[in-house]
C-alpha cells in the first residue's frame, strides 16, 4: 500500500455524513497520513483552514447549509493555492465538472475506489510541493500563516508581496504606534487601513477622514471639533473626530496633499499627543491610533529637500510603513479580482453570474492599469450590466482600455526601465514565439520532475494536449 508518512501536510475531510468522515479517516490514517482533520459541517470550515494553512482538501458536494460547491468558490478567493479534490455521487458529476471550473484539482465518484483514492491525494500532496516551491523562491511562505484571514478577506490577493503584508499587519497588530500607508490610486490603501483596525483589536470606531479637500480652518475643525462661540456660527460645542474616534483608530486619507499649517498641527498632535478644540485652551489627550496613507510616492513624501511635505512628520507619521504594489506588479491578482468583482456586481444589479471569458480575461491582464482596482471594477461593473449572454462582452472595455493605456504611457515607460532580466539575457536574443512555448515547456517539466500531468496544469494546458506537443517535437 501507498504510504504518504513523509508528508506533513495535513488532509481535510469535509462531509455531513459522520459514516463517510470515520471511512475516508480510516483509509488516510492506514496510508500513514499523519494529520486528518474531519469536518462535519461545512460552515465550520474556514475557521479551521486559519488554523491550518496549507494543506489538502477533499470536499463532498452534496452538503446541507454550504454547498461543495459554495465552499469551493469561497476557498478560491481565501485559500487559492490549496488543491481541492471532490468527492460526488454518480448523479452530481456535470457539478463536478462545474467544480473542476472553478479551480478543484479533482474529483472522485462515489463508491470511492482505493486506488483512486490514493492517486488523487499522491497528485494534491505533490501540487502542494510544487507550489510551495515556487513560492518558496519568490521568498514567501506557502502558508499565508495568518492569525486573524477573517480580517484579510474583502483584500482578494495571492500575490506573495500583499500576503507579505497581511503578515506584516499582524506583527504589528499590538503597536499604537502611527502608520503610513502608500500606494497608487486604487490600490486598495482604505480596504487596508480597515483591516488593520479589525486586527489591531481596538474597541473603539474606525473614523475616516479624506483630509485632501480641507483648507486649514477646516482642518482643524474636523479633527479638533470647537467650542461653544469659537466663531460666528459655533453655536454649541462640536467633538472632532479625534475624540469620535477615541479608544479606536483615525484614517486619514490623501495626507500627501496637506496645507503646511496643517502639517504643524498634526506633527503636534502626533508629537504631543495633545489637541485643543477650536476656541479652547484646555488641552485635550488623543487617544487614536493614527493611520494615513497616500498615493504621492515615498521619495515624492520624504525629500528632504522639497518643503511641500514636512520630513519630520513623514518620519513621525511612518514608524510603521506600508508599501502596497500596484496592480501591474500583481498581474496574478487581476483574474481573482474580477472574478470576486463580476459576481458582486452580478448580486448587487440582481442579474445571474457569467463567466468571464477569454478575450474579456486577456484584454484585462494586457493592460497596465493605471487607476488600480478601482478601474477595474469600473469595467467590470459596467460589462456586467451590459451583458446578456453567458460571458462578459470584451467590447465593453475595448476603447476604455486603449484611451486609459494612452494617459499610462509614462508609467509603463517607467515600468519597462526597472532593472531586471529581460527576455534577450534570458533567451540570449529576442525570442519567438515558438522559442518561448518550447521554453514554457522545458521549464515547467523540470519544476514537476517530468510528470506530465503537473507539467500540463503549470502551462494551463491539458495533459492530452501536453503529451500531443512532446509526440510532435520528438518526431521533429
Ligand atoms: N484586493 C482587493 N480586492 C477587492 N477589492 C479591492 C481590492 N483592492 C481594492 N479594492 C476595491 O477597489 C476600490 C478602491 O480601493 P480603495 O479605496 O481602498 O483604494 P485607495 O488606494 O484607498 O484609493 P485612493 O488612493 O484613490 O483613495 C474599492 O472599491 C475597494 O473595495
Amino acid at each position: 500500500m501507498i504510504n504518504f508518512s513523509h508528508s506533513k501536510v495535513p488532509v481535510v475531510l469535509v462531509d455531513d455524513e459522520s459514516s463517510e468522515l470515520d471511512a475516508y479517516g480510516f483509509l488516510l490514517t492506514s496510508m500513514g497520513v499523519n494529520q486528518v482533520v474531519q469536518v462535519q459541517d461545512s460552515r465550520r470550515l474556514p475557521g479551521v483552514m486559519a488554523d491550518l494553512g496549507v494543506c489538502v482538501l477533499f470536499l463532498d458536494l452534496n452538503m446541507p447549509h454550504k454547498s461543495g460547491l459554495e465552499v469551493l468558490k469561497e476557498l478560491r478567493v481565501t485559500h487559492p493555492h490549496i488543491p481541492v479534490v471532490i468527492i460526488t455521487a454518480n448523479s452530481e458529476i456535470e457539478s463536478a465538472v462545474e467544480c473542476l471550473k472553478q479551480g478543484a484539482h479533482d474529483y472522485l465518484v462515489k463508491p470511492i475506489n482505493m486506488n483512486s483514492f490514493a492517486s488523487a491525494l499522491r497528485n494534491a500532496l505533490e501540487i502542494c510541493a510544487l507550489r510551495n516551491e515556487v513560492l518558496t523562491l519568490k521568498g514567501v511562505s506557502f502558508n499565508r500563516n495568518l492569525k486573524y484571514p477573517e480580517h484579510f478577506q474583502d483584500i482578494i490577493t495571492q500575490n506573495p508581496t500583499m500576503i507579505g503584508l497581511f503578515q506584516y499587519i499582524e506583527s504589528i497588530s499590538t503597536s499604537r504606534e502611527p502608520i503610513l500607508i502608500l500606494g497608487e490610486t486604487g490600490t486598495g490603501k482604505e480596504l487596508i487601513s480597515r483591516a488593520i483596525h479589525d486586527v489591531s483589536g481596538l474597541g473603539g470606531p474606525f473614523v475616516t477622514v479624506d483630509v485632501a479637500g480641507l483648507d486649514d480652518n477646516l482642518f482643524s475643525d474636523t479633527l479638533f471639533g470647537h467650542s461653544k462661540g469659537a466663531y460666528t456660527g459655533a453655536d454649541k460645542h462640536r467633538e472632532g473626530l479625534v475624540e469620535k474616534a477615541a479608544g479606536g483608530s483615525l484614517f486619514l486619507d490623501e495626507i500627501g496633499d496637506l496645507s503646511a499649517a496643517s502639517q504643524v498641527k498634526l506633527l503636534r498632535l502626533i508629537q504631543e499627543g495633545i489637541f485643543y478644540p477650536l476656541g479652547s485652551d484646555r488641552p485635550r489627550t488623543c487617544r487614536a491610533r493614527i493611520i494615513s496613507a497616500t498615493n504621492k510616492s515615498r521619495n515624492a513624501l520624504a525629500a528632504v529637500d522639497q518643503d511641500q511635505f514636512r520630513s519630520d512628520l513623514f518620519f513621525r507619521l511612518s514608524t510603521h510603513l506600508i508599501q502596497v504594489p500596484p496592480l501591474r506588479e500583481r498581474k496574478e491578482d487581476i483574474p481573482l479580482i474580477t472574478a470576486y468583482l463580476r459576481d458582486q456586481a452580478a448580486k448587487a444589479m440582481g442579474k445571474p453570474v457569467v463567466e468571464t471569458g477569454k478575450q474579456f480575461s486577456a484584454a484585462l491582464a494586457a493592460h497596465p492599469f493605471p487607476g488600480n482596482i478601482r478601474e477595474l471594477k469600473t469595467y467590470i461593473y459596467d460589462a456586467v450590466a451590459q451583458s446578456t449572454d453567458t460571458s462578459l462582452r470584451v467590447d465593453t472595455i475595448l476603447d476604455r482600455l486603449t484611451d486609459v493605456s494612452t494617459v499610462s504611457q509614462s508609467q509603463a515607460a517607467n515600468a519597462a526601465a526597472t532593472p531586471g532580466i529581460t527576455l534577450e539575457d534570458l533567451m540570449g536574443g529576442f525570442p519567438t514565439l515558438a522559442a518561448l512555448t518550447e521554453y514554457a515547456i522545458d521549464q515547467a517539466l523540470e519544476r514537476s520532475n517530468h510528470n506530465q500531468s503537473q507539467a500540463a496544469r503549470l502551462l494551463g494546458l491539458s495533459k492530452q494536449a501536453l503529451s500531443k506537443r512532446l509526440k510532435k517535437r520528438d518526431k521533429s
